[in-house]
């Protein structure tokens, strides 16, 4: 199978657009995208990445990634984790703070964690980017979820006050899918 063309399943232009931006600084491969209705499990992220994946490849027939975003706390041992959609969604940037109220510390990672299938019954291979950082007031543009309330370890900046250059090589996007790249090229080049 040829990687230079691959879908990406997610209903999140965001993503999309990282991840392409992402993907074209290292291999010449062309990402292309597709909204599907996968329903996403509770559990861990690996096990919720691995049954998106899995079922993302067999709806759409051939070989497909997908991705999965965790924000985890570390007063709360992990959580929301990768519930953190709903959590936005419904306490949005002041409620992801008071969340944390009372507590000594405001620590908190960014997990990533990309999925590739080669195929429908092919069981996907996970890539896990992790950048950490803390919770903080938000600051910046809120153009893509939580990225105004977390400002990763050692800036000053949080991710929304970051070009998309700087997001972009120390996200926990970029960690992801500078493995999923390597496998990637590692494949093509089995291929040829
Ligand atoms: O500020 C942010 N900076 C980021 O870098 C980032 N990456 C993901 N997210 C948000 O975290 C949740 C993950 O949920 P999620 O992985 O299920 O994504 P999703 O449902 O939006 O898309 P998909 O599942 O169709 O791919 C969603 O609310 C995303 O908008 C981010 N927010
Ligand atoms: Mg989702």
């Amino acid at each position: 199978m040829s990687v230079n063309k691959l879908t990406f399943v997610t209903g999140n232009p965001n993503k999309l657009i990282e991840t392409q931006y992402i993907l074209s600084q290292g291999i010449p491969i062309e990402i292309d995208s597709a909204d599907l209705d996968i329903p996403e499990l509770q559990g861990t992220t690996r096990e919720i990445a691995i049954a998106k994946c899995r079922r993302a490849s067999e709806l759409l027939g051939r070989a497909c990634i997908t991705e999965d975003t965790a924000l985890c706390y570390k007063a709360l041992n992990g959580l929301p984790g990768p519930y953190i959609k709903h959590f936005m969604k419904n306490l949005g940037h002041e409620g992801l703070n008071k969340l944390l109220v009372g507590f000594e510390t405001k620590e908190a990672y960014a997990l990533c964690t990309f999925a590739y299938s080669a195929g429908p019954g092919s069981e996907p291979l996970l890539f896990e980017g992790r950048t950490d950082g803390a919770i903080v007031p938000p600051r910046g543009p809120p153009l893509f979820g939580w990225d105004a309330v977390f400002q990763p370890g050692g800036f000053d900046k949080t991710y929304a006050e970051m070009s998309k250059e700087e997001k972009n090589i120390i996200s926990h996007r970029y960690r992801a899918l500078d493995k999923l790249k390597a496998y990637l090229a590692a494949l093509s080049t089995a291929q040829t």
